[in-house]
């Protein structure tokens, strides 16, 4: 009764403006914060693995979507801290002072003096980088997704039953403040944001509901399903009768709220089982497709990749929420959450078609590498005179002075000779590396050896011509050049530029970003909706799991699955995701959306009301009152 009545005095705290409990403007701007911090230090984290560690493309794409995965797995933890033992608002306090210490030991870890004893500008002990960093990883995982279902869950929690439709609104107010974060992560250094994160949060504290935790919900939860199994399993004989669904096993027991709650957050878990496929579309954009741009020609590689996501989201979540779906239910169309989630999953698979185009473009361009049992040759003639260049049996090539064949020539064979029609005739044998490319020299006569510097910014001499991004060159500089005479320096041209726009990368983040619009701004909102009041955090956690899962599955498919073509792997998983998206929609057709309280309610009922909760209950609609009259600017000086 304490407990109770010390909940309720905290409650009649709430101060409003425009219809909003004021507390939620802390919680928005605490969760800006903490993403700014968290995608701050995303974005450079392959480039640390692949740079400082210097492990490789695999390695580092590896380990980085291992630690994703396991930013969205620790939501469990946290919801589980927070709604049986400290409650959403401690649980935050503790894990951000978690992720502090984390960002500061990744932060500590970049610092290669600590190691550098001879200075040579490298990390002298790897293993203590290693180590130091892959803690900082774990401890900021903990913190960031320990807290992930907290804020969400309790931004919620701030408002009542009737305020419907300002939740909708404080949940995409919530996700563009994800995204502002995400995008300013990228133009200012994210170093202090955990502290202001932490900050910003206690400052709104005398504002808050707090909810006190209800006891070990988890754990009741899993003992309960057990009973249910356990007991049903003993009564497998067809002499008993059935029961209405098989958590009614536990009726002798449990308590039927319990029940009844279980029955709600099971069948919205159920439903979350295809949605995994989405995340494993959704998170390569951080990984494949940043790759596939970097095969791409454009200046503004870095820029786009880690922007145009964000200002997608922070344009789209104010059209889509204020014109498109209000526009479509003035159609008499209804478009329900799971509706909308399951358009989302097509478009993220359209955007993975796009991708597909995109990529046989780029194959086009690419160049033509040898296979394992072939060689490539590339002849250089730095000699005086144009030469006749015979490479047995049979392929002739004429190159003139400080020239090059005209590409490289594939060879299925590796020994080779070469013969030039000098006087005398030069022949001389070579082997060949097998799928390797190399360039054979023919040296200018009198050969002498010398040194000449191409320096950046003091260049001896100056290219006008930008270097072409993926390209490579050979620079002949005659032995006989000296400062001024720049123009007896011939480039050899290697492998072409990238010649395919990033911008054709456009439709596939618009695509992928009205996926996410429809599908991740909505599946928050519905697993807020449809979760009893003592289990939000838990579903908001199952909800993040969806995300760890999807990319434990690019792990896999990346691992397992190599298709000899990036377009072939691209309409691979659009293809599984159109087909996800069908099964998702049969399950969406037989969900029945519920109203949690109303379900609670009604179990109480038929349990008959204990008059602790009749109290609680005529507090409340009293407090509900009080509420509305605040909204309308009543002043209310007593209950
Ligand atoms: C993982 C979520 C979808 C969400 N990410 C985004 O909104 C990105 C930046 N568009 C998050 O909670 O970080």
């Amino acid at each position: 009764k304490v407990q109770h009545s010390s909940a309720i005095k905290k409650k009649k705290g709430r101060r409003y403006c425009c219809g909003y409990p004021i507390s939620i403007f802390f919680i928005v701007v605490n969760e800006f914060c903490e993403r700014f911090s968290y995608y701050g230090m995303r974005a450079v984290l392959v480039l640390y693995f692949r740079y400082f560690l210097l492990w490789d493309d695999d390695l580092a794409t590896s380990i980085y979507h291992a630690f994703v995965a396991l930013c969205y797995l620790t939501p469990i933890l946290g919801a589980i801290i927070a709604d049986s033992w400290l409650g959403k608002f401690k649980t935050i306090i503790y894990l951000s002072i978690v992720y502090a210490i984390g960002q500061v030991t990744m932060a500590i870890s970049t610092i290669h003096d600590i190691t550098d004893a001879n200075r040579d500008g490298t990390p002298d002990n790897f293993t203590f980088h290693i180590a130091l960093s892959m803690l900082g990883l774990i401890l900021i995982a903990l913190g960031t997704g320990g807290i992930k279902p907290c804020v969400a869950a309790f931004g919620g929690d701030q408002f009542q039953e009737h305020q419907s439709r300002q939740l909708n609104t404080f949940f995409s107010v919530f996700y563009l403040c994800i995204n502002a974060g995400s995008l300013l992560s990228t133009l200012i250094t994210p170093l202090k944001s955990v502290a202001s994160t932490l900050m910003v949060f206690i400052a709104g504290s005398g504002m808050y509901v707090k909810t006190d935790p209800e006891g070990n919900i988890m754990w009741s939860v899993c003992k309960c399903i057990g009973f249910a199994i356990k007991n049903r399993f003993r009564h497998r004989s067809s002499s008993y009768p059935k029961r209405e669904h098989w958590m009614d096993w536990a009726n002798e027991k449990y308590d039927k709220l319990l029940i009844a709650q279980i029955k709600m957050v099971l069948k919205v878990l159920f439903l979350y089982i295809p949605l995994p496929m989405f995340w494993t579309l959704f998170d390569q954009k951080g990984s494949r497709w940043t790759l596939q741009a970097t095969t791409m020609s454009g200046d503004f590689v870095s820029i786009l990749i880690s922007t145009v996501n964000p200002i997608l989201i922070l344009t789209l979540v104010p059209i889509m929420d204020r014109l498109i779906f209000p526009l479509i239910q003035k159609c008499g169309l209804n478009f329900s959450p799971l509706k909308r989630m399951t358009v989302g999953m097509l478009f993220a698979a359209m955007a993975f078609v796009s991708a597909a185009l995109v990529q046989i473009e780029i194959d086009k361009t690419l160049p033509n590498f040898p296979s394992s049992s072939e060689s490539q040759l590339k002849v250089v003639n730095t000699y005086s005179t144009t030469l006749n260049v015979t490479i047995s049996p049979n392929e002739h090539l004429l190159i003139e002075s400080f020239g090059s064949s005209a590409d490289y020539v594939t060879f299925d064979h590796q020994d080779i000779t070469v013969s030039l029609n000098t006087n005398p005739v030069i022949t001389k044998a070579f082997s060949l590396i097998k799928g390797g490319r190399q360039t054979l020299i023919i040296p200018s006569d009198p050969t002498v050896m010398r040194d000449f510097v191409l320096r950046h910014g003091e260049q001896w001499c100056e290219f006008s011509r930008k270097f072409g991004f993926g390209a490579s060159y050979t620079f002949l500089i005659p032995s006989t050049v000296f400062s001024d005479d720049c123009e007896s320096i011939t480039e050899v041209e290697d492998m072409k530029p990238n010649s395919v726009h990033m911008a054709l990368q456009i439709p596939q983040y618009f695509l992928i970003t009205t996926g996410e619009v429809m599908f991740s701004v909505t599946g928050l909102q519905f697993s807020y909706s449809q979760a009893p009041k003592n289990m939000k955090s838990v579903l908001q956690a199952g909800w993040l799991c969806t995300n760890a899962v999807g990319n434990i599955i690019v792990l896999i498919v990346a691992e397992l699955g190599k298709l000899p073509k990036q377009w072939a792997e691209y309409l691979l998983f659009a293809s599984l995701l159109v087909a996800v998206s069908i099964i998702f929609s049969i399950m969406a057709y037989f969900y029945t959306y519920i109203d949690p309280a109303e379900i609670e309610a009604q179990v109480r009922k038929e349990q008959g009301l204990e008059p602790e909760e009749m109290e609680k209950e005529t507090l409340e609609m009293e407090e509900k009152d009080e509420d509305q009259k605040n909204e309308q600017g009543v002043k209310q000086t007593k209950i």
